[in-house]
């Protein structure tokens, strides 16, 4: 179980981005946030990352609490972060930049790129292909294809489904309720595209003006009355 309890934070000692959040994930399920612009999704998923320190609250981990780690002994635990942006290096090749996620981690390199290529193909078509000249789902495929080369425990993913065609947002969908049951990887992801991330998750939160506002399971049976009742 991942937990966060009445976590605050903020960029100000006056005001908080996000206040008293409280969240559970269960090990190895989906969980989505969605908020619109500004509702504090990203600083949510910085916090936890420790890339921005939190004011108050609990982070728990693997039974651990995280709240006051640095990012780096954050990502050596296992939680790996996906930014908005994907921060894919643009003129190393799709594999070179696979490769870098098992530098950090001293992984056995071959073994890490069959695993980010078993899950995503067509990344092997275009292995030699610089970063910079992916479409934004290739980069988004190649950005959570350099996660998993790291054997995560947890993947953390800010609007995975930004600025990509439709058809590829419900692939990535597809390929991450695939990680998350086979590599026992338990996924956050924030998002605005609504029906794309309550479609994919075993539970959903909303966040709004910094505040989980609502927060349900999902079923086959609530799903579509989630996804209506949710106006960004
Ligand atoms: N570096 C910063 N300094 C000061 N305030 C910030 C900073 N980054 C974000 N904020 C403020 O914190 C609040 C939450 O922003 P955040 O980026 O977490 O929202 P978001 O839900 O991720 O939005 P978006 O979908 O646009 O990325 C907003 O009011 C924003 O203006």
């Amino acid at each position: 179980m991942f937990e966060i309890k009445n976590l605050t934070a903020g960029y100000s000692n006056e005001s908080s981005a996000i206040h008293n959040i409280n969240i559970s994930i269960p090990k190895n399920e989906i969980c989505s946030i969605v908020g619109s612009n500004g509702a504090g999704k990203t600083t949510l998923l910085k916090s936890i990352m420790g890339l921005m320190p939190s004011k108050s609250g609990e982070i728990i981990f693997d039974g651990q609490d995280i709240s006051k780690l640095d990012s780096e002994a954050i990502s050596q635990l296992g939680v790996a972060y996906v930014p908005q942006g994907r921060m894919i290096f643009p003129y190393l090749s799709v594999e070179e930049n696979l490769l870098l996620g098992c530098e950090v981690r001293k992984m056995n390199l071959k073994k890490a790129l069959e695993i980010g290529y078993d899950y995503f193909p067509d990344l092997k078509e275009i292995r030699k292909r610089k970063g910079g000249m992916l479409s934004g789902g290739q980069q988004q495929q190649l950005a959570i294809a350099r996660m998993l080369v790291i054997d995560p425990k947890m993947i953390l993913l800010d609007e995975p489904a930004e600025g990509i065609q439709p058809n590829v947002v419900q692939e990535i969908g597809r390929i991450l309720q695939k990680i998350a049951l086979d590599l026992n990887v338990t996924v956050l992801l924030v998002e605005q595209f609504v029906s794309f991330a309550i479609n994919l998750s075993q539970s959903y939160y909303f966040l709004q003006g910094g505040e989980i506002t609502k927060e349900s399971r999902v079923t086959k049976d609530n799903v579509h009355s989630i996804v209506k009742s949710i106006k960004l």
